[in-house]
């Protein structure tokens, strides 16, 4: 579905990515793991073509979209939620999630939605400034899911949330994963991603050095915690 290779990205002089090459197949859950400023951020933004300037080929099923605009790759069906999330302090629940275009068929609608995440619908009026941390990763993901992506590029979904939420996110990623959505996922807690991912790619200055299927994780624990220092 995914097929990046020879991927180099740069801020400005600071050249970040030096030659990124992964693949991520229709139906997947794959993780970039990686240190602290590996690159893994600016992977799925080059993705997205939201870095400065970016070399190589990004292809999706079969388009290459290295020269591609932001828009024009949200098109095609790749949905980004940045580590930042994006929720709009001034608007309800419901209006940001009917923010998104929808850009394809298939999408959820909001009654699905709601199935999904009973949260949102109990906070449908309130501003996005009332959610706590859990509930806004779970509206900056319900709105993505709504435009027909079907590719899904997600930063660091349990960035500074308790277990328990961690643990709802954990959920709610393996029944998206249920319903055919295909996820890249960044993520720095390992437990977390030990349980959703068919496979890891390890990252290490902006280069892949090694790829885990989710079988050989349990052998190589020890030799991540010391690469991943965690
Ligand atoms: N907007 C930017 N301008 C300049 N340099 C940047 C920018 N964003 C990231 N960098 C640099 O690019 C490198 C890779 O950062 P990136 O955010 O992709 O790493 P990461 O693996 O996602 O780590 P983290 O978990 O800390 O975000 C780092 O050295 C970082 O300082």
């Amino acid at each position: 579905m995914l097929e990046v290779s020879g991927l180099n990205a740069w801020y400005d002089e600071s050249h970040v990515l030096h030659g990124m090459d992964f693949t991520v197949r229709e139906g997947e859950v794959v993780t970039l793991l990686g240190r602290n400023g590996a690159g893994k951020s600016t992977t799925l933004k080059s993705i997205m073509g939201l870095v400065p300037k970016r070399q190589g080929s990004v292809r999706f099923r079969g388009q290459e979209l290295i020269a591609a605009r932001p828009d024009t790759i949200g098109r095609q069906g790749i949905g980004f939620c940045p580590e930042e999330r994006g929720i709009f302090a001034s608007l309800s629940v419901h209006e940001n999630l009917l923010l998104p275009p929808v850009v394809a068929p298939g999408g959820l609608t909001i009654a699905e939605i709601h199935t999904l995440f009973p949260n949102l619908q109990e906070r449908a009026r309130s501003p996005g400034t009332k959610l706590s941390g859990g509930e806004q990763q779970m509206l900056a993901i319900a709105r993505i899911l709504r435009t027909g992506a079907k590719l899904l590029l997600l930063d660091e979904p349990t960035e500074g949330l308790a277990p328990v939420i961690v643990q709802q996110i954990g959920n709610m990623i393996a029944e998206i994963k249920r319903r055919g959505f295909t996820i890249l996922l960044v993520e720095q807690n390992f437990r977390f991603v030990a349980k959703l991912a068919d496979r890891h790619y390890l990252v290490e200055q902006g280069k892949i050095i090694d790829m885990i299927p989710a079988h050989a994780l349990a052998s190589r624990m020890d030799d991540l915690h010391n690469r991943l220092g965690v």
